[in-house]
């Protein structure tokens, strides 16, 4: 069971999310984009930890970011907690998907808090404005045992 737009919206602005009314949608929040970064260095995933390359924050060309063809990191506008008993996913925006380009998106984990970060897959060169709406966060009910504590907890806040 999937909780309502209302249900995501109250824990948003729970975890100190300062939504407009244009974000708050039937099933879901959506989530703006704060920073766009092209990866400069490779990360790594190794079998006992991880890093994430360096990466170069990109400037707005005039009023906005002027996406080439290629993979980007995203960093969401809004603080996230996902609260306990539940699971997070957050999915493109179908206009992003309506012009050749998408979100790629993993499990936003119980008790994770937070501004997350995705990667933005651009098919097509598209204009994005600083704090345009990119995604869609959607929570559902889910059994769990404890809850998030890795590397990206409080990360961005
Ligand atoms: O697209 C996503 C998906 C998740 N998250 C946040 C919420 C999630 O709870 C946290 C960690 O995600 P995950 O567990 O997939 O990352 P990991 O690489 O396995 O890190 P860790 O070892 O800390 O679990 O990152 C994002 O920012 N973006």
């Amino acid at each position: 069971m999937f909780d309502s737009g209302a249900a995501v919206t109250a824990a948003l602005e729970a975890a100190g999310a300062d939504l407009d009314d244009a974000q708050r949608q039937p099933n879901g929040v959506d989530l703006t984009v704060d920073a766009v970064f092209a990866q400069t260095e490779p990360g790594r995933l190794g079998r006992d930890g991880k890093r994430v390359g360096e990466r170069r924050e990109l400037e707005p060309r005039g009023d906005c970011y002027r996406l080439e063809r290629g993979s980007y990191v995203v960093r969401y506008g809004e603080p996230v907690r996902i609260p306990a008993g539940r699971i997070g996913f957050v999915l493109p925006r179908s206009t992003l998907l309506r012009n050749a380009c998408t979100l790629d998106t993993a499990v936003w984990d119980a008790g994770y808090e937070g501004v997350g970060e995705g990667r933005l897959d651009v098919g097509h060169p598209i204009e994005i404005e600083p704090g345009a709406r990119i995604a869609q966060l959607v929570l559902a009910e889910a059994d769990h045992e404890g809850t998030y504590d890795g590397a990206y907890q409080e990360e961005n806040l």
